[in-house]
């Protein structure tokens, strides 16, 4: 559903930001438009592209909220499809950080450009002003910079950069689409280098390793005591240097300190650094290169996290750190050397992030929230100054000590004014509201004339009061004919029933209280379900449990994108009590009937409905919820004893395993759309296996585009890469007919199928003449058990895959094949012939994530037509013997 004017955006540059601000987009269901150079590869025109899309789907962390989002994303390339521009509504460019280029394209894209169209810039470093010099008055007026923070899905800040030629209603426009549909929270910067956060995070990286390199300190250390103390994420200082990319930064501060004033501090901290050149030299870059000042080592199957040693640049195994203070304050009273290192760079941190007032803003809680929302601090950095025993005071006075200049801010004492309460935003303006019932869990506020119910426990867990109250608000709303709104007023939604509660009813043995309780939970949910008016829940950051089950019950849902939800409580061996696993159903079962469809007319023609917005429930959601149940309690001894109890009668003891439920394997099904037609005996046709098939591919008005009688290997891709996908499974004499997205559609350089247009969707009819050799996986012999279902696009044939393999012979327990003792994982080719047909069989169809199981029988083992196996010795294994294969997938 688009809840803003903006219908379609359009991304100029698929590199790492444009592909991940087009996914963003795409995640909100808008269209979007993702365009680039023209490529003289000879994957075709859009190779580029079709570069990025496919990276869209494994990359870390995942850019897509669900794969079918990517059919959100239209590519095209800046010859041939400039017109596409015309269709778009905002226009977002992510091209290189070089002001000809941008300039070069601004003049190339304005004539396609509709008359109300936002054009928009993701520079991170080049001004406003350069950006738009030269343009025309009537583009000035909607021209802006929206910087996103990497990854764009993830990090909820966008700096906003305008002047006053912009437009008021252009502003309006804009901002309603980044709230409302990307879920981003803005802050506005002046036109100044780095804008704010990547200002004061730059700055803070590169004082704090440089000076920590030439004072010969260790950045485990002063990494354990930033994550500690001062609650920065896990990376620390050098971990996020790292992330980011040595080669990066190195961009990044070059053009600060190029575009900044030579009496900016930035020029006196950003110290000539040899051993940062020397890393530099050797591609010790970071995560993307060979280590940086940390290195991840997998030894014997296990990942080690290890520190550089700078003597040698070779690398040590991490020593964990007992940490000497206990806080900030006691740190920074210490003469040790780290007592002083922090004293130091806190004295220039503050003075500097203090000093960018007014000039890149006038906010100080812009600042705060900034490093928040920008680089994931828990507390911002003028809050943490409050953690300090003096605050402003202290750096007042350590400024004056050291002899270093005050900035305006404190000298004219405005830091005096600053209200501590206005760091907490809420999202909505309690002083525009007033309180109509209150108890000590939750309120009901009257807010623009509607009725908001807020939680205000700890984590809004949901207890006795906060039920009561909601109960009692349903009937006021009821009795006003108002629709009522549960809106939270932190960051995050409830994280359930209070557990603390519930474990100390079990505690006193007092189950009566634990019976009102869940009796109370249900009655307040089937009010708000059953209530006369709308309930309208708005959630943001998680809705874990009972919140989650307040979120099924209500009529609308207005969720966060990055909204974490879920009846997770199944995973610590609790049944969700109040409502939920069937509001799931009911819901699951809505949207089952909202499902695309193929239809098949009486000419056997197949059109596909319109594809729906939502994502599926699928998987055996109630068999894995209660086993997943059942596994936890048996951890516990009562538990255990309580199932031997209830089993006494089978008179066997019994294990985990026995609750291990199957997981179905339709994901490749959501994915091409398949209709299948005949039996057929001889089968089924597994990756790797020589085929002969007739095939047709028709355009989806049933123009027929080609068609042959074709012999190959499943997975060699010789035709179109769907066609081995969806070869895969089917008995010879069945024919298969499917629909097919457009990044499966593409052409093989090697054979290539004539005028296959890169971003359509396309019919394909294909019959199975034989399969070579007769060999085959038997499914009704076959068990598998995946450890997690997750709705990411599956492995298919012909994919390449990383993973760990053992193969258990299940009659003795003898371990026939183990790579995690060789010390390596496995790289293949799913469909490679020299390796056992059932490691294709089991990865085609798979997430690529967790442990899938596969019990089979012995001569599933056997590599196809080839005297190579690369795991087993052929000779040792019983064609009739059941084998378990455990494959784990690596990242
Ligand atoms: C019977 C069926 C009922 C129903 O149908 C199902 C349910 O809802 S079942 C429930 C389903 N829900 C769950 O399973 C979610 C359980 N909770 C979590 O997974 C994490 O706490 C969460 C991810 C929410 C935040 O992680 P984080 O940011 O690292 O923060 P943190 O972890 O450090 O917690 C901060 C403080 O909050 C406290 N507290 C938190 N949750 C609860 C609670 N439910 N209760 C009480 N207290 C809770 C926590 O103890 C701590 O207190 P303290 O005194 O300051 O030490």
């Amino acid at each position: 559903m688009t809840q803003t004017t903006i219908d379609k955006v359009c991304v100029i540059g698929s590199g790492v930001m444009g592909s991940a601000i087009a996914a963003l987009i795409a995640n909100s269901s808008c269209q979007v438009v993702l365009l680039d150079i023209v490529s003289n590869d000879p994957g075709g025109r859009n190779a580029i592209l079709k570069k990025a899309m496919e990276n869209l789907k494994h990359q870390r962390p995942d850019p897509l909220s669900h794969f079918s989002k990517l059919d959100f994303i239209k590519i095209g390339n800046l010859e041939d499809d400039l017109q596409l521009i015309s269709e778009c509504d905002i226009i977002i460019e992510a091209v290189v950080e070089k002001i000809e280029v941008k300039h070069q394209l601004y003049n190339k894209i304005i004539p396609y450009l509709k008359d109300n169209a936002i054009l928009a810039s993701n520079t991170s470093t080049i001004p406003l002003k350069k950006l738009k010099a030269g343009m025309a008055d009537s583009i000035k007026s909607r021209f802006i910079i929206t910087h996103f923070f990497n990854p764009p899905r993830y990090m909820e800040l966008l700096e906003l950069v305008l002047d006053s030629e912009v437009n008021s209603a252009i502003i309006d426009k804009i901002a309603k689409f980044l709230t409302i549909n990307l879920g981003k929270t803005i802050i506005k910067s002046n036109d100044t280098p780095g804008f704010i956060a990547n200002r004061i995070g730059c700055y803070l990286l590169e004082l704090v390793v440089r000076k920590a390199i030439k004072d010969d300190l260790n950045p485990v250390i002063i990494d354990k005591i930033f994550t500690n103390l001062f609650k920065l994420p896990n990376t620390g200082i050098f971990g996020l240097y790292d992330l980011i990319g040595h080669d990066v930064m190195k961009l990044i501060s070059s053009s600060l300190v190029k575009s900044l004033p030579t009496h900016d501090n930035y020029q006196e901290i950003y110290l000539p650094t040899l051993l940062l050149d020397k890393m530099l030299e050797k591609n010790l870059i970071g995560r993307k290169g060979d280590g940086g000042f940390y290195r991840i080592s997998v030894v014997g199957g296990v990942k080690t996290k290890e520190v550089i040693d700078f003597s040698d640049f070779t690398y040590k195994p991490l020593k964990d750190y007992d940490m000497e203070y206990n806080s900030i304050n006691e740190l920074l009273e210490s003469s040790s050397i780290y007592g002083q290192f922090f004293q130091d760079i806190l004295v220039k941190f503050y003075l500097y992030l203090i000093g960018l007032i007014p000039t890149v803003t006038d906010n100080i809680y812009d600042i705060n929230k900034a490093m928040k929302l920008g680089y994931s601090w828990k507390i911002g950095p003028v809050e943490l100054l409050y953690q300090l025993k003096e605050g402003f005071e202290w750096i007042k006075n350590q400024a004056l000590l050291k002899n270093l200049p005050l900035p305006p801010y404190i000298t004219n004492n405005s830091y005096k004014l600053i209200e501590a309460s206005k760091f907490q935003f809420n999202r909505i303006n309690l002083e525009e509201s007033r309180i109509l019932l209150k108890n000590n869990s939750a309120e009901l506020y009257l807010y623009q004339n509607r009725l908001v119910v807020s939680i205000t426990t700890k984590m809004n867990c949901l207890n006795e009061e906060v039920f009561d109250l909601i109960i009692q608000v349903v009937e006021l709303a009821e009795e006003r004919g108002q629709d009522l709104y549960i809106i939270p007023l932190t960051d995050y939604f409830s994280a359930g029933a209070d557990l603390k509660l519930i474990a100390r009813h079990i505690k006193n043995n007092d189950f009566v209280k634990l019976e009102e309780f869940l009796a109370l939970g249900q009655r307040t949910m089937t009010r708000l379900k059953y209530s006369n008016v709308n309930i309208i829940s708005c959630a943001v950051g998680f809705a874990l449990g009972g919140g989650c089950e307040i979120l099924l019950h209500s009529d609308f849902i207005v969720a966060n994108q990055e909204l974490s939800t879920g009846l997770v409580e199944v995973s610590i061996g609790l049944a969700p009590g109040f409502g939920g696993i069937k509001e799931m159903f009911y819901r699951a079962d809505e949207e089952n009937k909202a499902k695309p469809t193929i239809t098949t007319d009486g000419n056997n023609n197949t059109s596909l409905e319109p594809q729906q917005d939502k994502a599926e429930l699928t998987g055996n959601f109630l068999e894995k919820s209660i086993s997943k149940i059942v596994i936890n309690s048996l951890k516990t001894e009562q538990g255990r004893l309580f199932f031997e109890n209830l089993l006494q009668s089978s008179n066997r003891s019994i294990s985990q395993n026995d609750y291990i439920i199957e997981v179905n394997r339709d994901l490749v099904g959501t994915l091409f759309k398949i209709n299948s037609f005949g039996e057929g005996s001889i089968g089924p046709a597994t990756c790797g296996h020589v085929v002969t098939i007739k095939y047709q591919i028709l355009d989806t008005n049933n123009n027929l585009i080609n068609e042959a009688t074709k012999t190959f290997s499943l997975g060699s891709w010789p035709i179109i890469p769907a066609i081995d996908m969806i070869t895969n499974g089917m008995m010879v004499g069945q024919s298969r007919q499917a629909v097919i997205p457009p990044q499966y559609a593409y052409y093989n350089s090697k054979y290539r199928v004539e005028n296959i247009d890169h971003d359509a969707y396309y019919k394909v009819n294909i019959m199975l003449n034989s399969i070579l050799p007769n060999n085959f996986v038997n499914p009704a012999e076959v068990k598998i058990f995946d450890n997690e279902i997750a709705y990411k696009i599956p492995l298919l044939c012909g994919d390449k895959v990383k993973f760990a393999a053992k193969i258990t012979r299940l009659s003795n327990g003898e371990i026939l094949y183990d790579s995690n003792k060789q010390d390596k994982n496995i790289e293949m080719k799913i469909g490679d012939i020299n390796y056992p047909l059932i490691v294709s069989y089991a990865l085609h169809g798979k997430v690529p994530v967790g442990t899938r199981t596969v019990i089979a029988k012995g001569k599933t083992f056997k590599a196809l037509g080839s005297k190579v196996n690369h795991m087993l010795v052929q000779d040792k294994i019983e064609v009739d013997e059941f084998l378990m294969l455990e494959l784990s997938i690596v990242d």
